[in-house]
C-alpha cells in the first residue's frame, strides 16, 4: 500500500547566456495527497506537465520532496535509500535498458542488484518471461527491440524481486492495441489474488486505459490532487455521462 502525503517540489530552471542568464522556479508538484491500496489499481490523470512523473519518482525514492511524505507499506520513503525500494517495482518512461546485454541479461542483473542469488534471478526471470510472453526475445540483445519488447523487458526487470508495490509511469507509450492490450491483462492479474494483489499505480492522460483498468483514479492538475475516486463517483462529482468531460471539467474548471 502507498500513502502520500502533501507532497511537493519545486525546481530551479536556468534560461539564457551570459549577462542574459536568468532563473526562475517551477512548482512541479505543490499538493499531491492520496493512497493506493493493494489488489488495486490507482491511476494518476493528469494533462503534460501536471505533475506526473515528478510525484512518482519522488514516490519511487529517486528524487527527493520539498515537504511532505510518501509511506510505502508503513515505512518513510527517503530519496537515495533503500529501506523501500525492495517493495517496489518501477517503469520509469525512460525504459534504461542495457543494450548490449539480452533480455534475460538485463532482468536477472536487476535480481542480483536486489539481493537475489544467479539461480533465483534466472528462474524469476524464465517465470516472468512465461508469464508476459516474451520467452523467444529472451537470449536476444536488447539493442534493436521494438517498443513492445523493450516494455515487455523492463517491466520483467521491475518485477524481478516481486515487490508488493509496481510504480509504472505512462507504461502504454508507444504501444500499439494488442501490447496494450496485453499489458492491461497482465496488470489485471498482477492485482488478482492469483497474481499476489498487488498494489499497482501508474501515470497516464489516456481516458480510456483509466476507465478500463483503474479501481481508483487521482486526477492531478497544476501540481495538485484535485479530485479522486472511482470513475463512477467521479462522473457523479462532475455530473457529466462521459468520462473525457468530466475529467475536463474537474481538471481544468
Ligand atoms: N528537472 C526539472 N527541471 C525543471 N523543471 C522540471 C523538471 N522536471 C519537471 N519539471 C517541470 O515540472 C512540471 C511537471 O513535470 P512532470 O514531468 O512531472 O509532468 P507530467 O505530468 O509527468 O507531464 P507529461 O505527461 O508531459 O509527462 C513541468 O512544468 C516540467 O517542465
Amino acid at each position: 500500500m502507498i500513502i502520500v502525503e502533501q507532497l511537493s517540489k519545486q525546481f530551479v530552471r536556468e534560461a539564457g547566456l551570459g549577462w542574459r542568464r536568468s532563473k526562475s522556479v517551477v512548482q512541479a508538484v505543490k499538493d499531491i495527497h492520496f493512497s493506493a491500496a493493494d489488489g488495486e489499481v490507482t491511476g494518476l490523470l493528469g494533462a503534460n506537465g501536471a505533475g506526473k512523473t515528478t510525484t512518482l519518482r519522488m514516490i519511487a525514492a529517486l528524487l527527493p520532496a520539498d515537504s511532505g511524505r510518501v509511506l510505502v507499506d508503513g515505512v518513510q520513503v527517503e530519496a537515495g535509500k533503500q529501506a523501500t525500494q525492495a517493495r517496489m517495482g518501477v517503469l520509469s518512461d525512460a525504459r534504461g535498458l542495457y543494450p548490449r546485454l539480452s533480455a534475460r541479461e538485463n532482468i536477472a542483473y536487476y535480481g542480483v542488484l536486489h539481493g537475489m542469488s544467479h539461480d533465483e534471478a534466472n528462474a524469476r526471470a524464465t517465470a516472468l518471461a512465461d508469464a508476459l510472453d516474451m520467452r523467444a526475445l529472451m537470449e536476444r540483445r536488447c539493442e534493436g527491440f521494438s517498443q513492445g519488447e523493450k516494455m515487455k523487458t523492463a517491466l520483467a526487470r521491475a518485477l524481478v524481486h516481486d515487490p508488493q508495490n509496481i510504480i509504472l509511469d505512462e507504461p502504454t507509450n508507444g504501444l500499439d492495441v494488442l501490447a496494450t492490450r496485453a499489458l492491461r491483462e497482465f496488470l489485471a492479474w498482477l492485482k488478482s489474488p492469483a497474481g499476489g494483489s498487488k498494489c499497482i499505480l501508474f501515470s497516464t492522460h489516456i481516458m480510456q486505459e483509466v476507465e478500463r483498468l483503474c479501481d481508483h483514479v487521482v486526477i492531478v492538475a497544476g501540481g495538485e490532487t484535485v479530485a479522486q475516486g472511482t470513475v463512477a463517483g467521479l462522473l457523479d462529482q462532475a455530473a457529466e455521462s462521459n468520462f473525457e468531460d468530466a475529467f475536463v471539467k474537474l481538471a481544468f474548471a
